[in-house]
């Protein structure tokens, strides 16, 4: 595949790419080679987005069809640049190739979805004159936007991720100030261009890029912002619940994945997925496998499986077509990951496979023998990471998913019908799935955790309700 081109990308304000003397570079995860350079924000600048965006949506409104034609405009454009996104997905984020063709794949459904849901925004007749002393009122309630929306997003999907926060404002009538991540704001900037030529007017998005608790917090103090809808860590999250007072947030946070694999389960299927689940972008995936609960019957007989499926998996340049686990996003946060592996050996853990690391890579590591307070069970590991565990009944393997700050979405395997709804009542999360790993998602479905995982739900139509507000309006005829 041909290399990215090193160039410089401005800020996008007002319908403008506006260049900066100051830029940070983009470097490509697994060479550590500058592909880009992003422009670094001011508080001004950041103070001309929100006045852009404020003015796009209180002076030229968007009619629906308008949102959804740019949209789905925006969907096929995507798709026409699809392989140059993936190429820079992959080099940007240190995704492999096939995972970065994937989540473009994705992109252009959740674009599609949104757009076809600027269709069906709608509020509803109240029946007002039930209530004594109403008589001769009509009432209804208009679904109208919230104003002006700040898109926060993280570095694992730079693509996709940023578009379940940049489609639904869209569609709802917003006028959005979009902050990618710091270590990829590329995709962004291609996202961005697709939604301009698709015909989005100016001020109804803006990009703005640079240090990403700098220009966070600048957004987070400007009181014309309605709503924060933001996708990263538990800690960042906490601050903006924090900061934004009284406004909306919609919160996507981490998670400590956990999969219960029951003896009645088709261990093949279970670890086969299993270790997609596990090591896909190198488990830095919020739904990542992190935690697999396994019956004693099955115990030995999984783990041999799930090990003899990784070593299958081929480590190295994300570019590659055939590589499965390329780097993480820093040689700092693979150091970090190493370090976690190896405070749980010194406690007693055993590396059943990987555990090593070359710079930013690290191998696909399968733990066993670990403890319930070790790190990389009870934090969120972020990386090519796995433990197993035995239990003996389910009530137990529940009580330990349940054992956690997080809970986004988890998986149990079993072909028993009363112990798959008895898991999908009593574990603490926002899905759970049934035969399938907690990574599984499309992107029009509900998605969103309780406790640390978050507040809120994406996927376009949940995300539209907490981007619009109920206005109720009453005649006295
Ligand atoms: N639940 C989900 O849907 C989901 C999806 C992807 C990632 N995540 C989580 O994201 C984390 C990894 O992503 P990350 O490292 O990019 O997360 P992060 O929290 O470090 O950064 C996320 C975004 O917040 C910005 N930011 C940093 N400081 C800020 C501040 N003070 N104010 C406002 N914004 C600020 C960053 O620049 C970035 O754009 C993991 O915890 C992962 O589980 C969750
Ligand atoms: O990292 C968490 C993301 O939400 C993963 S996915 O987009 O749902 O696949």
């Amino acid at each position: 595949m041909a290399a990215v081109a090193v160039r410089t990308y401005g800020l996008f304000i007002d319908g403008h790419w506006i260049e900066r003397d100051q830029n940070l570079p983009v470097r490509n995860k697994y060479t550590g080679e500058v592909i880009g350079y992003v422009a670094r924000a001011t508080r001004d600048d950041v103070e001309r987005a929100v006045t852009a965006a404020q003015r796009a949506y209180r002076e030229n409104p968007l009619p629906p069809y308008r949102r959804y034609e740019i949209l789905k405009r925006a969907s096929e454009l995507i798709r026409e640049r699809k392989p140059e996104l993936a190429r820079t997905i992959a080099a940007e984020a240190g995704k492999p190739l096939k995972e970065a063709l994937a989540e473009v794949d994705r992109c252009t459904q959740t674009l599609e979805i949104s757009a076809e849901e600027a269709k069906r925004i709608h509020g509803e007749q109240v029946p007002i004159e039930a209530a004594p002393g109403a008589e001769n009122r009509l009432a209804f309630t208009l679904r109208v936007p919230v104003g002006v929306v700040a898109a926060i997003s993280p570095f694992n999907f730079p693509l996709n991720l940023a578009a379940h926060k940049v489609g639904p404002s869209l569609a709802a009538g917003n006028a959005v100030v979009l902050k990618p991540a710091t270590a990829t704001p590329l995709s962004a900037v291609h996202l961005v261009q697709a939604l301009a030529d698709a015909g989005l007017p100016p001020g109804y998005l803006n990009l703005v890029t640079g240090a990403g608790g700098e220009v966070g917090e600048w957004l987070l103090a400007d009181p014309r912002i309605a709503a924060y809808t933001f996708t990263g860590s538990a800690a960042v999250g906490e601050r903006i619940k924090a900061a934004s007072g009284l406004r909306r947030v919609v919160l996507e946070l981490g998670n400590n994945s956990a999969t219960i694999v029951c003896s009645d389960a088709d261990l093949d299927l279970a670890a086969a997925r299993c270790v997609r689940g596990a090591f896909a972008n190198a488990g830095q995936i919020c739904l990542s496998v992190q935690r697999i609960y396994v019956q004693r019957p099955v115990y030995e007989a999984f783990l041999e499986k799930l090990v003899a499926e990784t070593r299958k998996l081929k480590v190295g340049d994300p570019l590659d077509p055939d590589t499965d686990v390329g780097p993480m996003i820093s040689e700092a946060e693979a150091e970090r990951a190493e370090a976690w592996i190896r405070e749980a050996v010194e406690r007693g853990a055993r590396v059943l496979t990987g555990g090593r690391r070359k710079g930013p890579v690290l191998e696909p590591t399968v733990l066993v023998d670990v403890q319930p307070d070790m790190k990389v069970v009870c934090q969120e590991v972020f990386a090519p990471v796995v433990s197993v565990v035995p239990f003996d009944d389910v009530d137990e393997a529940i009580a330990m998913v349940n054992d956690s700050f997080y809970g986004l979405q988890a998986g149990i395997y079993t072909r028993d019908l009363n112990t798959a709804m008895k898991a999908a009542r009593r574990i603490e999360v926002g899905g759970v799935m049934v035969n399938e790993i907690p990574n599984w998602r499309v992107d029009l479905m509900p998605y969103g955790g309780v406790k640390g995982s978050g507040i809120g739900r994406e996927g376009p139509r949940y995300a539209i309700e907490h981007l619009t507000d109920l206005r109720l309006v009453v005649f006295n005829l």
